[in-house]
């Protein structure tokens, strides 16, 4: 029988107490290892306002109907009681069966990490937009797994309980379907007022840049240090900074100066986890749709975790599903002011503080040469056998119709390309 392993916290003060539970089936498909996860796993279950006492990782195969064995699933009740602990949370997602019948064979609540982290977004969002896309993300995943919500969901409290509106959320998939529906009307609205503003924002032309980083790295702190370079700035214009996992949510739009005088826009994003799972990236659709418009991402570490790699291989592993692996980057690696010492930055690779101000101009300076000074206009012949070129091309930009035609020889292409790329593409420049 393999073995839990106990924290000594003092738990008591908690409505929700813990037991993470993992199946390490030793596939390498996800970001992150499975006890990187397990890290991870932890402080999401702090971010929803609960604590952890114990953990099991198993090395096993996941079970269809019990998602681990049944005996170590009655070892993990059998020490539930004198653990105080209420709930197992899960590395995977579940099926609506296996949470019946986890919860039947050990009478404590299941939640998986895709309620979970539903339910931490569910407690963030302060837009109208927000608040909908995840109500109808949780409704969406409940009605798949109707039969897991009849026993301490329907009846209980805590997280994946309640809707962003504190309402309890639904169980009869009846109703489900109906709230969906109405929500779906209700979106369909917002988002129209939204491309109308966004095309009002963008008729001025200015480039955009997107955020991009592991959850409370600081990317809304160094949005707002950008949004104050603006003339127009003021303190109603700044984004939410909390110390909090997954605070960021709502996609927020700003416009702001550089020191050349030209305007360019920001975009904050949400934080990354290590595997979003699909339905909360379908939630954010739009957010990561502002991702692959941008013409430069910033991409943000906390220079002050000792987890980089893993940040690193969350970012490469997003950026590879929302297709944007090609884009135009600068790395920024923030709370420098917790280094001793800070190391080098290069032209690409920026150690800042967004708290001290360490580097910020530093970071601007090569905000304003990707955006402005590194781009050279060139006409490139591309022929049809080498299409593949024109699509890698158009992964990393926005084309329009008239950059473009097609002529017996190949696709000519109007096209403003950096130095590297320009090194990349020379030999079909005209
Ligand atoms: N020490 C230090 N703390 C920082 C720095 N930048 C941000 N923080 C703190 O880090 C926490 C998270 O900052 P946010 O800007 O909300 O981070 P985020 O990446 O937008 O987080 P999410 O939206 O939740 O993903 C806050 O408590 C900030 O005050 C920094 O340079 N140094
Ligand atoms: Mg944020």
């Amino acid at each position: 029988m393999e073995k839990l392993i106990i924290s000594n916290k003092d738990v008591s003060k908690f409505d929700e107490v813990a037991v993470l539970l993992a199946v390490n089936e030793g596939e390498e498909f996800h970001a992150t290892t499975v006890y990187e996860s397990m890290i991870e796993l932890k402080e999401l279950v702090q971010a929803a306002g609960s604590e952890t006492k114990a953990e099991l990782v198993l090395n096993q195969k996941i079970d269809p109907d019990y998602y681990v064995d049944k005996e170590n699933l009655e070892y993990v009740a059998k020490h539930a009681q004198e653990l105080e602990i209420d709930m197992i949370v899960t590395i995977d997602s579940l099926s609506g069966n296996q949470i019946k019948n986890m919860e039947e064979v050990t009478g404590l609540k299941v939640v998986d990490r895709t309620i979970l982290l539903l339910d931490i977004f569910s407690q963030s969002s302060s837009r109208r937009e927000g608040k909908l896309e995840i109500e109808k993300a949780q409704l969406k995943y409940r009605s798949t797994r109707i039969e897991g919500f009849q026993g301490k969901y329907k009846y209980g409290s805590g997280i994946g309980v309640f809707s962003p509106s504190k309402k309890r959320l639904l169980t009869d998939l009846n109703e489900i379907n109906e709230r969906i529906d109405s929500i779906k009307t209700d979106l369909s609205v917002i988002v129209k007022n939204r491309f109308v503003q966004r095309s009002r924002k963008t008729d001025v032309k200015a480039p955009l840049v997107a955020f991009a980083g592991y959850t409370n790295c600081g990317k809304s702190t160094i949005m707002n240090k950008l949004i104050e370079l603006g003339p127009d700035h003021t303190k109603e214009s700044e984004v939410i900074v909390k110390d909090h996992m997954l605070s960021t949510l709502d996609v927020s739009l700003r416009k702001s100066m550089l020191p050349n005088g030209k305007d360019f826009m920001i975009v904050d994003t949400i934080g990354f986890v290590s595997d979003l799972p699909g339905i909360i990236r379908e939630a954010f659709r739009s957010t990561f749709e502002e991702v692959s418009y941008a013409d430069l991402i910033l991409v943000v570490y906390d220079a002050s975790r000792d987890d980089l790699e893993a940040q690193k291989s969350i970012m490469d592993f997003t950026f590879e599903k929302i297709g944007v692996s090609n884009k135009r980057k600068i790395e920024v690696y923030n709370k420098a002011d917790k280094l001793d010492p800070i190391p080098e930055s290069s032209d690409n690779k920026i150690y800042v503080s967004a708290k001290s101000g360490y580097n910020l101009d530093k970071l601007i300076e090569a905000i304003q040469f990707n955006l402005f000074e590194d781009n050279q206009d060139a006409s490139l012949l591309i022929p049809y056998s080498r299409f593949d070129i024109f699509n890698e091309i158009k992964k990393n930009r926005v084309i329009e119709m008239d950059d473009f035609k097609h002529t017996d020889f190949g696709i000519e292409l109007n096209i403003v390309l950096s130095k590297d790329e320009f090194e990349k593409y020379k030999l079909f420049i005209k």
